[in-house]
């Protein structure tokens, strides 16, 4: 069995001939680890990640990820579906076809696991954005997911709600056994990281310790 969890090799994508997007692009993430992505604007991040959860498919290379995946967007609104918390949670395991008590089991299990037992009745609209971020990634972890690719997730939330979100996520990585990949703009959030990715014009560029590429971004030597 291999020690990744995310296998990008030599991938290739255009979004029409005359503009590749991602050019020979490869990425590894260790299993029961928790990495970021960072890059210049338009260099391809969102477009690997769909790739990922196999949204858009390679012209060329292998994609490869430990299933089953879960994907959290950048704006909640575009994800929770259903009128309230618990709901929205029992939602994505309508396909599972579990039992009553197995499903309300699931959900309290992954509520629990990122501190919204509490809120199982409320209504979405009710929640803060960092709450309904949550909720996204309790959706995951009730359908048993491996992996949680996240894209920008903290863009639409204040700092504070931001450095509780990454620090709730390395918590369920480290606790949990799951692998993340957590795109971002935001230096601060790489002292969470346990490794790195810089990505320019749809090449991974860098790639290691997150402090590393923290300085020289800071540096002025990258920029994201
Ligand atoms: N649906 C689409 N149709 C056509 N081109 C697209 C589409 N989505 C993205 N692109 C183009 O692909 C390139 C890479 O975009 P992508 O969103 O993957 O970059 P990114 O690194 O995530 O950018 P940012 O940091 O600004 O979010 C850009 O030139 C963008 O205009």
């Amino acid at each position: 069995m291999s020690e990744w969890a995310i296998a990008i090799e030599s991938v290739s994508f255009s979004w029409s001939a005359q503009s590749p997007v991602l050019q020979n692009c490869s990425l590894h993430v260790p299993k029961g680890q928790f990495w970021m992505l960072l890059g210049t604007n338009g260099s391809g991040k969102s477009t690997l990640l769909k790739l990922m959860t196999g949204l858009l498919a390679p012209q060329s290379g292998q994609v490869n990820l430990v299933q089953p995946v879960g994907f959290v967007f950048q704006n909640p609104d575009h994800q929770l579906v259903m009128p309230t918390v618990g709901a929205d949670v029992a939602f994505g395991l309508v396909a599972e076809n579990l039992s009553t008590a197995e499903t309300r089991q699931r959900v309290q299990e992954a509520l629990a696991a990122v501190n919204l037992l509490h809120l199982q009745r409320r209504p979405i609209y009710a929640l803060s954005g960092g709450q309904k971020q949550r909720v996204a990634i309790a959706g995951a972890i009730a359908r048993h997911c491996e992996v949680l690719l996240l894209d920008e997730p903290t863009a639409l939330l204040d700092p504070d709600s931001q450095l509780d979100l990454v620090d709730q996520v390395r918590q369920l990585v480290k606790t949990r056994g799951m692998t993340a990949l957590w795109v971002t703009h935001r230096l601060d959030e790489l002292n969470y990281a346990d490794g790195a990715f810089f990505m320019e014009a749809g090449r991974i560029v860098e790639s290691g310790d997150p402090q590393r590429l923290k300085q020289r971004m800071m540096a002025g030597a990258v920029r994201g």
